[in-house]
């Protein structure tokens, strides 16, 4: 199997005033495609921070990440934000889905800012909402979802433009824990069905045991 992202010697500090917090001091991860890793640690470890420079949301303090060959932090910010879009997508704790818009235009959204024509767009997001079992719902506001269905088209919206990475930050931190079951399910079957490379931050064992494999971050390295 090929690898799809080649991390090497990433750091990254942040600098507060005179302070400097050296949060990830030197990664090495190599991620297969369409594998799924679960990528745990105490809280402050450094989870989001290493997740986001995965993701391009970021950009490190020294160290390389290459996506199918390609150090990505060679690129410019514009090149960055496109690379981003149409290859990685991601999913939040909380959903940070438009609240003005219906779920169809949430998920339409992407492809619309990508100038993909309307009927197109349309097509797809309707068949991301099939695929993550809300087709009965594509009117519906996100207020009038529940917690577990915003996730899914949070999870539906991600997958617009046919990301190959997903990215997923304590998806269900915010779900009990049988809504949660089911959005773990989701994903399961989601990366399966379309050959996702799936990196999940997660505190819930559950979820962890249920990945390929398990990273751990401890003291700014993985274990
Ligand atoms: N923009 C920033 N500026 C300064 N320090 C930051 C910034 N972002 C994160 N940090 C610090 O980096 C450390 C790691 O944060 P991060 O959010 O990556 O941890 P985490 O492992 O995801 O934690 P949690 O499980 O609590 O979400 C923390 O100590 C945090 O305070």
């Amino acid at each position: 199997m090929s690898n799809l992202l080649e991390v090497r010697a990433l750091c990254k500090t942040y600098a507060t005033g005179p302070n400097r917090v050296e949060v990830l001091a030197g990664i090495d991860l190599e991620l297969e495609s369409a594998t799924t890793t679960a990528l745990v640690g105490a809280s402050g470890a450094g989870k989001s921070t290493l997740l986001h420079l995965l993701g391009a949301l970021d950009r490190p303090s020294s160290g390389t990440v290459s996506f199918r060959g390609e150090d990505i932090f060679r690129k410019s910010d514009r090149e960055l934000a496109f690379f981003r879009n149409k290859s990685i997508g991601f999913v939040f704790q909380f959903h940070h889905l438009l609240s003005e818009f219906t779920a169809l235009e949430n998920v339409m959204m992407p492809a619309l800012i990508a100038r993909t024509a309307r009927d197109k767009a349309r097509a797809t997001a309707e068949e991301l909402l099939d695929d993550v079992g809300l087709s009965h719902r594509l009117g519906h506001r996100p207020g009038e979802l529940s917690g577990g269905e915003q996730q899914r088209v949070a999870i539906a919206r991600a997958l617009a433009l046919s990301p190959e990475l997903l990215l997923a930050d304590e998806p269900t931190g915010n779900l009990d824990m049988k809504t949660s079951e089911g959005v773990h399910a989701l994903l399961a079957e989601l990366q399966q069905k379309k050959g996702l490379t799936l990196v999940v931050v997660t505190h819930n064992e559950r979820l962890a045991a249920a990945m390929g494999r398990t990273v751990r971050l401890v003291d700014g390295r993985l274990e």
